[in-house]
């Protein structure tokens, strides 16, 4: 089996015969798995990862996870999917059934060969939440990096499109989420499916609800129908519209809880207290409180709710590490505070439903639900972050007395065991009045309190389920009090189609409309609608708001104009300012900063009547008119500013010069200067004028040439020397810092292989070859195309590789590094 680019292109003899050998081997290690998987009877009781016909490599990287005995989804699921069969998959939360899946991705690519680049796409693994597919291609990657050769790669958004492209063309197996998928599939030219052989659905009820419809049935379309199909969920359903959507074929039901008393897992004790709505936050804090020594996880519906509880909890100083997470995060901040929840022995995260499914976050002693989950399947999510894989765990959730009876009754309909508890009063403390004190005397708090209102009440108004979300029954002046408020904002609810939408959506997909939160594959969803209904600008969504005026002051205060508040309003300047100001205001990722202020155009000379004049000190902003430069300049921002300061960007704004030639009187004269075509001629024959300056023109080269060679030589003398001097150094045993490349691999390129080599490595960010390298002190880690054959010691390398350069003296396998090179070799290739 080649790897998926070929970085042996030159094995030495050894390296090939042993290449030979593996294959061979694999060949018949593959024959006989084949077999053994023909003969396996699915329904046999196994026990043990060992009871499996799996590969070796796939078994060494189980027993390098310590994994050994296989949980009931795993010793049910694993047997069918390897014999090809189509599985719906349904196992408690934190039941393994992640390697439920991996397994025999690994295992059916494997004994088909899918391996390299000619194999293209085989396995698609498709997660809801960018975190998730994180987590999912981890567990690929561990399991895989002990000897399978797949290229595997993660495709979730955050990176470039290109630098995406490029990898995804290579990749074996994917783990993606559906939008930013589904626009690889739509736009990236040589990216083909058509042999795809597995695709997986993780968390798949929610993949294929109708947050995900379009994006999903469009994914499908792509998709070869001869495939084999795997669905996994905690919550799974068995709907005969999905199965229909996917084309199952006669789809094995694997259910390990169906005949449970439980849908949870049975070390998870469950409990809710009735807690009014504006009693929520003392009740939390109280509980923060109390609960300082253990890790929390508390889930709010909505990220600006994370956001006002994360600042206003901060500045109350709890005594325990917070941390919070949202879909508005970035990436890379999101992967941050998951691994440092996940290290933290003690900590409490704030967070909204993108954590709510399939993260596997270890120790977890409590999840806290203090906004009521969309339905019971949500709860199920929500609290299995808590008691994985035999682990204890405890969950509570704060139910308004509305809530009570109809939440109960969907908890009990679904088999989750739960138990009323009553707060201790004693134990109760009130944060009202510090709150409040808080939003007095910052306005940023209190701006985010208010936005944390409208989204909650935003998120019970698209409720469907009206027997548990009782909008006009909640007590929304005393909850904004609670908050911190001075009152509750005015919202305006929509009506028509608008809501209608909503309504039909889930929640976590949709409270992007005016809240920001496309908390899951918010590349893809939230991307996709906003170019398949035109480029939306911030002008857009800011007209699109509804609820602008529950927090016009804030506006009218960020859009005033500090530097000069006497000046009347009929100043174009600043109304100009005004208004770019308004734009530029970011709704959430930079809390009410002012971007940019750039007066618009058209108001520019009305703007800066006296702008030339610098002893005008009413207007702050200056023009300055740069020798040679086409426009003047308009200082109107520090940037442009600092521009003054520097030669190299001043020159951008001048007119490019001219290169003029000069003649021996001193005079200036164009490169090329045109003859008037009257006194061209009267020097008589054209043609005949051609061939003359030709020949002079010949002689004045040939006379240049040999003042050059001269130099040329001289250089590549010196360069000679300092080669020898660098050898004799080494012999010597004195270290040399030599290039880069020589001391990483025993395996030699040519030319063209190492640049396809190098721009491989370059491109391949998340591209990651399956082979484990072990880390040893003081050693270079081996490189993804070494195997053990290649252990060579690094000075045996660079000394091979000096000999082969010595050898190929003046082919392409000499590359040339420096400019210096570069000119000994065009010297060498002209003479
Ligand atoms: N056979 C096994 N032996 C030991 N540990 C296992 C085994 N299988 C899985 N685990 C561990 O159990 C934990 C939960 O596994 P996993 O995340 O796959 O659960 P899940 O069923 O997908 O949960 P969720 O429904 O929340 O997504 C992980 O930490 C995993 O390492």
């Amino acid at each position: 089996m080649a790897p998926h680019v070929s970085g042996r292109t030159r094995p030495t003899k050894p390296k090939k015969l042993a290449g030979v050998q593996k294959r061979k081997r694999d060949d018949v290690d593959v024959e006989k798995l084949e077999q053994a998987v023909t003969n396996l009877d699915p329904k046999a009781d196994f026990k043990n990862f060992a009871d499996l016909p799996l590969s070796d490599a796939t078994k060494a990287g189980l027993k390098a996870c310590h994994f050994a005995v296989l949980t009931d989804i795993q010793a049910k699921a694993i047997p069918r999917a390897l014999k090809g069969e189509d599985i719906l998959g349904a196992a408690k939360t934190g039941s393994g059934k992640t390697l439920a899946f991996i397994i025999p991705v690994l295992e059916n690519l494997y004994r088909a060969q899918c391996v390299g680049a000619d194999a293209g796409l085989s396995a698609m693994v498709i997660s809801p939440t960018r975190d998730l597919a994180v987590q999912i291609f981890e567990v690929l990657y561990k399991l895989g990096r002990k000897g399978h050769l797949f290229s595997a790669g993660l495709i979730i958004g955050g990176k470039s499109l290109m630098e995406e492209q490029n990898a995804l063309v290579r990749m074996n197996i994917v783990v993606c989420t559906p939008g930013r998928i589904l626009q690889h599939l739509s736009q990236t030219a040589g990216f083909n499916v058509d042999n795809l052989k597995m695709l997986v659905l993780d968390e798949a009820d929610r993949i294929l609800d109708m947050g995900f419809q379009k994006d999903v049935d469009a994914i499908i379309d792509y998709l070869p129908k001869e495939r084999q199909t795997l669905l996994f969920s905690a919550t799974q359903s068995k709907k005969l519209s999905d199965l229909a959507r996917l084309s199952l074929q006669a789809p094995a039901y694997i259910s390990v809880h169906e005949g449970a008393e439980t849908a949870t897992p049975k070390s998870l004790q469950q409990n809710y207290c009735i807690i009014p709505l504006q009693d929520k936050l003392d009740t939390l804090w109280s509980f923060i409180q109390a609960s300082k020594k253990s890790k929390i996880l508390v889930f709010f519906s909505s990220g600006k709710q994370v956001r006002f509880v994360y600042e206003a909890f901060r500045h109350l100083q709890p005594g325990i590490s917070l941390l919070h997470l949202h879909g508005r995060q970035k990436q890379t901040a999101r992967l941050d505070v998951i691994s440092r929840f996940s290290a933290a022995k003690t900590a409490c995260l704030f967070a909204t439903d993108v954590a709510a499914r399939g993260l596997d976050i270890p120790s977890v002693d409590w999840v806290v639900q203090v906004d009521c989950p969309d339905n019971a399947d949500e709860y199920i999510h929500r609290v299995g972050r808590t008691a994985r894989y035999n682990a204890t765990g405890r969950s509570i959730i704060f139910l308004h007395p509305t809530e009570e009876d109809g939440m109960l009754q969907r908890l009990l309909t679904k088999k989750v065991p739960i138990e009323r508890i009553n707060v201790r009063q004693k134990k109760q403390q009130s944060i009202k009045n510090q709150l409040q004190n808080m939003c007095f005397k910052d306005p940023q708090l209190k701006y985010l309190g208010q936005k944390a209102f409208i989204s909650y009440v935003r998120s019970i108004h698209i409720q469907r389920d009206k027997e548990v979300f009782k909008l006009n029954e909640l007590p929304l002046e005393e909850y904004a009090a609670s908050l911190g408020l001075p009152g509750a904002p005015r919202i305006k609810f929509m009506k028509g189609n608008s809501a209608k939408e909503l309504k039909n959506a889930p929640r976590h997909g949709l409270s992007g409309s005016e809240d920001d939160e496309s908390e899951e594959d918010n590349d893809g969803a939230g991307k996709k609608k906003s170019k398949k209904d035109g480029v939306r600008t911030k002008y857009d969504r800011m007209f699109e708001r509804t609820n602008q005026d529950v927090l016009s002051k804030h506006y009218t205060d960020l859009v005033q104009d500090d530097s000069d508040p006497a000046s009347g309003s009929d100043n174009a300047y600043e109304k100009a300012e005004k208004a770019a100001a308004a734009a530029a205001i970011d709704d959430d990722d930079d809390f009410l900063s002012v971007k940019r202020r750039i007066p618009a155009s058209e108001d520019l000379a009305t703007a800066f009547p006296t702008a030339a004049d610098p002893s005008s000190a009413a207007v702050t902003h200056r023009v300055i008119d740069l020798p040679g430069a086409a426009e003047p300049l308009i200082l109107d921002s520090k940037r442009r500013e600092k521009m003054l300061k520097s030669k190299k960007k001043l020159l951008k704004l001048m007119n490019k010069g001219q290169r003029l030639v000069f003649d021996d009187e001193g005079n200036p004269h164009q490169m090329y200067e045109f003859e008037d075509e009257e006194a061209f001629r009267k020097n008589g024959d054209p043609e005949e004028q051609r061939k003359q300056w030709l020949v002079a023109e010949r002689e004045r080269v040939a006379r240049e040439d040999v003042g050059d060679k001269e130099v040329q030589k001289a250089r590549k003398r010196e360069k000679r020397e300092k080669r020898k001097e660098r050898e004799k150094r080494e012999k010597a045993g004195v270290d040399y810092n030599g290039d880069e490349s020589e001391g990483e691999g025993g395996v030699e390129l040519d030319g063209d292989s190492r640049k396809a080599f190098q721009d491989f490595l370059a491109d391949t960010a998340d591209l990651v070859d399956m082979r484990d390298e072990e880390v040893q002190p003081n050693k270079r880690q081996k490189k993804w195309f070494q195997d053990d054959s290649d252990d060579e010691g690094e000075e045996g390398t660079k000394e091979k590789k000096r000999k082969g350069k010595s050898k190929n003296k003046g082919t392409a396998a000499a590359e040339p590094e420096t400019l210096e090179d570069l000119e000994a070799l065009a010297v060498e290739l002209l003479g």
